[in-house]
């Protein structure tokens, strides 16, 4: 046996260690000789059999030893050493849970070794389901009967707390007033010779009074049957008379009793959770959500009803596999991640999933999943509880499309309306544009609704919708303000003429006769009313607004017509459009010509080329320049048709003159950025190449700077293509735009033209002078040719001859002249230099 001795007195420790060697060699004595080397060492070691230790020791007592070592649950036997008189000590270690205690007494070393092993029989003997030492209350009046019990189950079963007292009133003074309240005992032992109330009675209290359920065992005299019997009907658990020796059966009696009454209890909690758990199972299988259980890898164990029936999968498909595995493929992989961190550093994540379900259609679900953790602390398994969010979906888009959406035509209702003209008001403010809101009003629809009644009102309203829905944009919204009212939204327009044709448009539209049910025939001409973001209003409610006192002015002005909410716009919009018209008609009847401006070389004063400009004879008297109507053309997109035309003529007028021996090494031809970017250029100037017959390298293409700059990458790569059909470019109005020469160098560009705003003022203005001077150089050195535009002066002429420009174009030569007036200005110019 190992012992492990704290003692301070090395006299005493000295002889035992001796004694031991001498007589009880068996026992295996490590010595410390104070409190803190002692749990020190107990701490470290696990191999002592048992603890012996002085009461009193330097660094504190010997109770300390004994009390750490069962708090630590050490497996050890202890045993506490005292000196003569120390008996309330003794009694205190022992209710410690101490298993023995030795009197040093004169002779106490030679019994010391039979009382250490006597002690570890005991400890070794200490039932292991005992938990905890039994409490017992014992009411015992007889004092000699009284000690004799405490002495005798401190000695023989120490975990048997007795606390003594001497008459009933004691005892119903230390216990619950009531069943369910706790108690401090686990036993009361009653003597059934009691002062005043008897055991019988004190029973009858306990049991019927205060309805106590704490085990009750009565200690009788010899011969007591009848009490026995009075005792047992009255509740007591057990009886045990006071016959010779009865204390030597006490102790396994009262554990006996207790464990009998921890049993019930325990039975009684069974019960308990067993109904607890039927009601849980009863649940789990009931409730209408979605329930899996799985371990931690994580597998399912097992899933309820409302799991099968919401996805589809039997329990036997489920059971074993990853509960990922309905995944619907519609998450990305980090919605995965951040789900399995939160269940991992907070132990639970609820939110909105798509799974699959058998069938594999995807359904959303709100799920909540915990982590299920032991009691210590850690994780066991996973529970997933879910809603099948279909339905709710479904309603939330029934709602939204009620809430949002004219239950009769299915178009945006007012409030939708609002929220797009809000939308499209933030994107025209990035891209500078302008938004129009057209407000509609049927003229007359009152007398359909009286004529025809309601039913053939609303087919009527259901037909104009889907018309106007037919004839906008997808980027347009058509909404429904109620009634025979309806609002049209034009975003990221350009221009007011824009709105103004698309009501144009509108109305021509509602022109169109509509069959009734009956089979008559209606027509719902309408007014529309404009007003325009930003230059009316910056909110969806103003411009709203606006939109319908616009409305209601065109409605006053004879129906069946538009007006924009401000004068100006309506009157500039109007000349807009008429202007496009006209420009459109114009192609059709020909009114378009070209005039062509010489081109002189600054050496010889050959005329080297013509640049052709056009013109529109809208009618005899009034010949438009290219200022007054290409704009307009620009933003209409009739440029590519005009430019078209302007092309094949130019060409044309080229291959005439050549024919003629008229001897021009080029016909230059401006292009526009609409052509650049929306038209296939290429493909005209083949064309008009083609069915003109002029060799290529007669036809110079002007492009502005503004173009290269515009449509960069996209510009290089046409220019490209130009020059390999064997034209030549030129960039017009050099020096109005931002573009530097450097940038230049990177374009397959022939000549540079200079803008007539540096030539002319290249007399009184040096830094003009400066400039030009270095456009000219850099040109050069790019291997490029340079026009001056605009030469209206021979000082103009001579300052540009000495700075080595090649071309002169100017109205000191000549203003652009139409094919006939310029054949003549070219002979009459070509005999005056004799070089023709
Ligand atoms: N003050 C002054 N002006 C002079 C002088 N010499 C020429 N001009 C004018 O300067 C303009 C030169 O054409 P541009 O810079 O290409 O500028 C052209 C060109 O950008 C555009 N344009 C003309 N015809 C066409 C065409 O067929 N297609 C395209 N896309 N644009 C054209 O219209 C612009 C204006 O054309 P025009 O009115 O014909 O005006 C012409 C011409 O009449 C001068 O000494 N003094």
């Amino acid at each position: 046996m190992r012992v492990l001795y704290i003692e301070d007195n090395a006299v005493d420790a000295d002889l035992t260690r001796r004694y031991f060697q001498q007589h009880h060699a068996m026992i295996d004595l490590d010595i410390v000789s104070c409190l803190s080397d002692g749990i020190a060492k107990l701490s470290r070691s696990h191999d002592y059999h048992l603890l012996l230790t002085d009461l009193k020791l330097p660094d504190g007592s010997g109770l300390e030893a004994l009390s750490w070592v069962r708090q630590h649950d050490v497996p050890i036997s202890v045993v506490i050493l005292t000196g003569q008189g120390d008996e309330a000590s003794s009694l205190a270690a022992l209710k410690q849970g101490a298993d023995e205690y030795v009197v040093k007494r004169n002779d106490y070393l030679s019994g010391l070794a039979a009382s250490l092993f006597s002690a570890l029989a005991r400890f070794r003997s200490v039932p292991k389901y005992l938990s905890r030492h039994i409490r017992v209350l014992y009411v015992e009046h007889n004092p000699y009967d009284a000690d004799l019990a405490v002495r005798f189950l401190a000695t023989h079963a120490p975990y048997i707390e007795l606390t003594l007292v001497q008459s009933a009133s004691d005892v119903l003074s230390h216990l619950p007033l009531q069943s369910g309240e706790p108690a401090e005992f686990d036993l009361v032992l009653i003597d059934y010779r009691l002062p005043g109330k008897d055991g019988l009675e004190l029973v009858r209290e306990l049991r019927h009074t205060r309805q106590l359920t704490l085990p009750l065992v009565l200690i009788t005299g010899q011969g007591s049957e009848d009490v026995i019997a009075q005792a047992l009907h009255l509740g007591v658990d057990d009886f045990i008379s006071k016959h010779d020796g009865y204390l030597y059966e006490l102790a396994a009696f009262l554990e006996k009793v207790s464990r009998t009454a921890e049993l019930r209890k325990e039975h009684r909690e069974l019960l308990k959770l067993n109904a607890a758990l039927r009601q849980v199972q009863a649940v789990f299988d009931s409730t209408s959500e979605g329930v899996l259980i799985a371990d931690l890898k994580p597998r399912i164990l097992t899933v309820n009803k409302a799991y099968t029936d919401i996805t589809g999968y039997a329990e036997s498909e489920v059971l074993g596999k990853n509960p990922g595995f309905i995944k619907s493929g519609r998450h990305h992989r980090t919605f995965y991640q951040t789900l399995w961190k939160s269940l991992s550093e907070t132990g639970s994540w609820r939110g909105e999933i798509w799974n699959r379900r058998k069938t594999g259609e995807v359904f959303p679900q709100f799920l909540s999943l915990n982590t299920v953790v032991n009691e210590q602390g850690q994780a066991t398994h996973y529970v997933g509880i879910f809603n099948d969010l279909s339905y709710q979906k479904e309603s939330e888009q029934r709602l939204q499309t009620l809430t949002h959406y004219d239950p009769l035509t299915q178009l945006p209702n007012r409030l939708l309306l609002l929220s797009r003209i809000d939308h499209a008001i933030d994107q025209a403010e990035g891209q500078d544009r302008q938004v129009a809101v057209l407000y509609l009003d049927l003229d007359r629809f009152k007398n359909i609704n009286d004529s025809y009644g309601h039913q053939e009102g609303d087919g009527c309203l259901k037909t104009l919708a889907q018309r106007l829905s037919h004839h906008l944009g997808k980027e347009d919204t058509l909404a429904r303000m109620g009634g025979d009212e309806f609002i049209v939204v034009l975003e990221g327009i350009a221009h007011p003429e824009r709105a103004a044709q698309k009501a144009e448009s509108l109305l021509e539209l509602m022109q169109k006769p509509i069959t009734l049910s009956s089979g008559l025939e209606v027509v719902c001409a309408a007014s529309i009313g404009i007003s325009l973001y930003p230059q009316d209003a910056t909110t969806a409610t103003e411009l709203i607004q606006y939109a319908d006192t616009a409305m209601n002015q065109a409605k006053s002005l004879g129906r069946n017509t538009y007006r924009f909410f401000t004068e100006e716009l309506t009157i500039q919009a109007r000349c807009r459009l008429d202007l496009e018209n006209s420009i459109r008609k114009a192609l059709k009847e020909n009114e378009f010509v070209l005039h062509y401006q010489p081109v002189i070389d600054a050496q010889s004063q050959r005329v080297v080329g013509a640049e052709a400009l056009v013109r529109w004879h809208q009618n005899k008297e009034n010949l438009l320049g290219p200022d007054k109507f290409i704009p307009v053309a620009e933003d209409s997109g009739l440029i590519i048709p005009l430019g078209r035309w302007v092309l094949r003529q130019a060409c044309l007028q080229m291959r005439r003159w050549l024919d003629m021996g008229i001897r021009l090494d080029f016909m230059a031809v401006n292009l526009s950025g609409v052509q650049f970017n929306l038209g296939s250029v290429e493909q005209e100037v083949f064309d008009a190449l083609q069915c003109s017959g002029l060799p290529p390298s007669f036809l110079d293409l002007e492009l502005t700077e503004s173009i290269i700059m515009d449509y960069g990458n996209k510009s290089l790569s046409i220019m490209n293509k130009l020059k390999e059909q064997g034209v030549s470019l030129s960039i017009d109005d050099f020096g109005t735009g931002y573009s530097s020469l450097a940038h230049l160098k990177n374009f397959p560009v022939d000549r540079l033209k200079i803008d007539k705003s540096f030539v002319q003022s290249l007399e009184e203005q040096t830094k003009d002078m400066a400039i030009v001077t270095t456009i000219i150089n850099m040109a050069h050195n790019l291997g490029m040719k340079v026009v001056a535009e605009g030469v209206e002066t021979l000082a103009q002429q001579e300052l540009l001859k000495q700075l080595e420009c090649e071309f002169f174009q100017g109205f000191y030569f000549s203003r652009a002249l139409d094919d006939v007036a310029f054949v003549h200005w070219y002979e009459a110019h070509s005999s005056k230099y004799h070089h023709s």
